[in-house]
């Protein structure tokens, strides 16, 4: 895959408050991304130097061979064409209807009035609006109207969609539905998009390729698997992957135990890349320790195509501390929940 966006050294601030610090990454045609960090980490000032909003007072912002960072205002307006925005209260016009929405760029641009039209029809097909052309927004749910907004931002076939909080202000139906559909985009259209999101679920399941920023520095830059297997580092990874943590039953959770005693079995989350996650491990333990696995959440998916295991289980038998020392030798990651009673 071919680069599309290669950032080097961009720093930015507001006043003494630097927003990022020396920031490098590239991402290629058709992945993505999933930008993530706790709040005032610098995500929405980076999402806005990508779309030439922000000009950073340092370093170079390269997206398809032009560096951002040198262009005049006239071009930065063409460039920012070839941008899609996607915004968290969608931003859409109340006084339009959902094809004047979605038209709006295109009539900036100076599109005739019969391609405009042929266009929000492909458009709303693409989102599945197609009886929604004359409603107006306040017509709409939430998850329609972001729908729109991401018709809108698609309207001029631009070669990078930034998605910032684009499902926060929706339930979660419509914020399961609306990745779907940019999943569903990104794999028709081969699109790239970069989208800044809380939904760790959601990171895990879409994006190739995730930054995790702190503080205004670029902390992480790798897969979804590269930060799992990073789970147990003292840093600030770790709160927003217990988000992402397969989560136990609520039944099972009002047991939890922190302390082992008679009658209680561990409770474990299991990490495994795709080397251990094909290894008949829990067969294993059944022939030498005598213990059983009862898969209690999660389980083996496929991310990038490689198999990842991400699941809590609990151990009861004979040798169940054995068992326990086998695993923790042969997964990537093991971590002791706590306790819960063997006979529920
Ligand atoms: N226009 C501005 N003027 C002054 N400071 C700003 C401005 N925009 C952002 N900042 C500061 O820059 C830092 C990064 O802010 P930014 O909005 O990029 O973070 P964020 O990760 O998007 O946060 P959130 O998740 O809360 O939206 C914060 O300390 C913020 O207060």
């Amino acid at each position: 895959m071919s680069i599309i966006l290669d950032i080097q050294n961009v720093t930015h601030g507001f006043g003494d408050q630097i927003a990022l610090d020396d920031i490098s990454f590239s991402v290629k045609k058709g992945e993505v991304v999933g930008l993530i960090g706790r709040s005032g980490a610098g995500k929405s000032t980076l999402l806005r130097c990508l779309c030439a909003l922000e000009r950073p007072q340092k370093g170079s912002i390269i997206l398809n061979g032009t560096d951002l960072t040198k262009e005049n205002e006239t071009s930065l307006t063409k460039i920012r064409r070839e941008i899609g925005l996607v915004f968290q209260h969608f931003n859409l016009l109340t006084s339009r209807s959902v094809a004047g929405n979605i038209a709006l760029p295109l009539q900036i641009a100076g599109w005739s009035k019969d391609r405009q039209k042929a266009r929000v029809k492909e458009l709303l097909q693409l989102v599945g609006l197609e009886k929604f052309e004359k409603k107006y927004p306040s017509q709409l749910s939430g998850g329609q109207k972001q729908r729109v907004g991401i018709a809108r931002a698609l309207a001029a076939s631009p070669s990078l969609l930034l998605c910032d909080e684009a499902t926060s202000a929706l339930d979660p139906e419509a914020t399961t539905s609306i990745f779907n559909l940019l999943n569903d985009i990104n794999q028709k259209l081969g699109l790239t998009i970069i989208l800044i999101t809380h939904e760790m679920d959601v990171v895990r399941r879409f994006a190739q390729h995730i930054l995790v920023l702190d503080h205004g520095k670029l902390v992480e830059n790798g897969t979804f698997f590269d930060l799992l297997c990073k789970s147990s580092d003292q840093g600030p990874l770790q709160a927003l992957l217990a988000d992402s943590c397969p989560q136990l039953p609520s039944e099972l959770r009002n047991q939890l135990q922190h302390q082992p005693s008679p009658g209680l079995m561990p409770v474990l989350r299991l990490i495994m890349n795709e080397n251990t996650a094909l290894k008949p491990l829990f067969s294993l333990m059944a022939e030498r320790f005598h213990v059983e696995t009862i898969l209690l959440q999660g389980g083996v998916t496929s991310i990038e195509e490689k198999l990842t295991g991400d699941m809590i289980i609990g151990l009861k038998g004979e040798k169940v501390f054995e068992a326990q020392a086998f695993l923790a030798t042969n997964v990537q990651h093991m971590e002791a929940i706590g306790y819960v009673p063997v006979d529920r």
